[in-house]
């Protein structure tokens, strides 16, 4: 049995930083991982894909290299993407090798490769050894969910993970599922010079999002040549000498290729949360109140797995809450957070808070300012004008409830609503604040100072609708045309 004072399951992205702190507060402290350190973002998640999405966006840019007056020798843009795989290897070697050398080389970290599985309220089996310890701490994340398509079981289908290796460009790729990682996925495959067709369930792709925001999503997927289906219902899936057909309500489609992208289960099944009692919900989240407790003393559950965020930065932000109430005596609260997150397809969407139907479904009366990219200066001289941008203000206080910038830097440019959330100033404070010109932000207190009328209208509680995504509101005061970014 060895003892030590606390023990991590699963290096996600909560983990290395949780044990670096516990191990420099004196803890001995163990950090379980059965497969790569750095978890998912690192190896199959973030760093791959935006690396995949950077190769994806020079060859788009290398095809309308012309509008810009650049000329290129004639011949289509072809992709290599044995080398776009390469490159991306290197880039998730460097940072998993990196953040290896940190946790080895941390005293008091002792880094253990193995599958855990808790076998009490403080104790955990490795590899057939037994562990003890006082506090545990799960980081144990996600994986892909297979949906239950009939027939899926018989064809050769791809998810987030194994599309990475790819050496070949697929003829014709099916994407089941219209969200993060599907848009992601077929945007880049699309632009690497593979047919893509997108199947969604839901009535528009990205359901969490607004109708208005996914539809200009739909449009500049669409003008790349994305197939989108949206509504499908009565999937079924069989193998074809192409490689799979896949039937719908509407009809059929035969692809070379299919991919798996419908939503992520957490790794909680294979964990031995019975034998130490620990609370689980229906979808297999291990059940944690605001400071990441479970229901059993001394075992906390960080990141993917307790079903509060499925983000690498609120796996982070679980980090940062857990480690300054546990060490530092802080009070801090999940339910303080100001949730953020971006969409990176190109351009991306970058979005602060709630949406504007979740705010009206809360019953907030609110007033939304929205512009499209079109007019905004800096996405013309880009010549990336898709998109727009809106914000969503509670008209009883003047709140910020949330944001959305779908445009040339909307993930970065999205801060500036997110920082003033977290610091919960008023919308006046961004409609007075002088922004930098040309920029994306700098349309965000003109958003702001034209925010159109508030629903529900007093007078006639019956106007639910906003403004149309490609129209600026009828009422937008022209006076402000000489403003910048118009
Ligand atoms: C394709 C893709 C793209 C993504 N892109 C983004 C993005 O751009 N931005 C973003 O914020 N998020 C992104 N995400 C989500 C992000 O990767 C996760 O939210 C993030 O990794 C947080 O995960 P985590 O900390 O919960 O654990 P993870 O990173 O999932 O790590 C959990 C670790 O626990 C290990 N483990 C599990 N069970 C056990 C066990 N019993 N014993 C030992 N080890 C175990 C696993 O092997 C794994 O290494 C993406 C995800 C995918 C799949
Ligand atoms: N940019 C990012 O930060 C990023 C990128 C990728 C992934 N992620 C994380 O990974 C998580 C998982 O992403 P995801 O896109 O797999 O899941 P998701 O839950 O966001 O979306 C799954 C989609 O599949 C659809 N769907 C479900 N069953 C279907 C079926 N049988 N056929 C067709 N469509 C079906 C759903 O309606 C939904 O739109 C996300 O919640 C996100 O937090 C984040």
């Amino acid at each position: 049995m060895r003892e030590f004072d606390a023990i991590i399951i699963g290096s996600g992205q909560a983990a290395p930083s949780l044990a670096v702190r516990l191990a420099k507060s004196g803890r001995r402290t163990a950090l379980v991982e059965r497969r790569a350190l750095g978890g998912t973002c690192v190896n199959t998640g973030c760093t791959p894909t935006k690396t995949m999405v950077a190769s994806a966006r020079a060859a788009h840019l290398a095809r309308r290299a012309a509008e810009y007056g650049v000329v290129l020798p004639p011949g289509e843009v072809k992709v290599d993407l044995a080398r776009v795989k390469a490159r991306k290897d290197a880039v998730v070697a460097e940072s998993r090798e990196g953040l290896t050398a940190w946790l080895r080389g941390t005293e008091g970290v002792t880094v253990i490769e193995g599958h855990a599985r808790l076998t009490g309220p403080h104790g955990v089996e490795v590899n057939g050894e037994a562990l003890t310890a006082p506090w545990i701490m799960l980081n144990v994340g996600a994986r892909p969910t297979l949906p239950p398509v009939p027939g899926l079981e018989t064809v050769p289908h791809l998810t987030s993970t194994s599309i990475q290796e790819l050496e070949t460009l697929p003829d014709h790729l099916l994407v089941l599922g219209g969200s993060y990682i599907g848009l992601e996925f077929a945007q880049m495959f699309r632009r690497f010079g593979a047919r893509v067709t997108v199947l969604e369930t839901a009535p528009h792709l990205l359901p969490r999002e607004d109708a208005d925001i996914a539809a200009a999503v739909a449009e500049f997927l669409r003008a790349e040549g994305v197939e989108i289906l949206t509504g499908v219902t009565g999937l079924s899936l069989a193998p074809a000498p192409e490689g799979v057909r896949l039937a719908h309500q509407g009809g059929a489609l035969l692809g070379s290729h299919l991919l798996v992208a419908t939503g992520r289960t957490p790794n909680t099944d294979d964990l031995g949360l019975e034998a130490a009692g620990v609370a689980r919900d229906a979808r297999g989240y291990v059940t944690v109140d605001d400071g990441l407790r479970t229901n059993i003393p001394g075992i906390w559950a960080l990141g993917d797995c307790n079903g509060r965020g499925a983000f690498t930065h609120t796996s982070w932000d679980d980090y940062e809450i857990l480690a300054a109430n546990l060490l530092d005596g802080a009070q801090r609260s999940l339910a303080d957070r100001v949730m953020g997150y971006a969409l990176f397809t190109d351009p991306p969407l970058g979005r602060a808070g709630m949406t504007e139907a979740a705010a009206r479904a809360a019953g907030h009366r609110i007033r939304v300012g929205m512009r499209p990219m079109r007019r905004v200066a800096r996405a013309r001289e880009k010549g990336e004008t898709a998109g727009l941008m809106k914000i969503v203000i509670d008209d009883m206080n003047d709140a910020i409830l949330g944001a959305a910038i779908l445009g040339p830097g909307g993930d970065e440019a999205i801060h500036t609503v997110l920082a003033l959330m977290n610091a919960r100033a008023p919308a006046r404070v961004l409609r007075e604040m002088m922004p930098i010109h040309p920029t994306v932000a700098e349309l965000l207190p003109t958003l702001v100072a034209e925010l159109g009328p508030a629903e529900p209208d007093p007078v006639d509680e019956t106007v639910e609708e906003s403004f149309p995504a490609s129209d600026p509101p009828s009422h937008t005061p022209e006076s402000r045309i000489g403003r910048p970014g118009n």
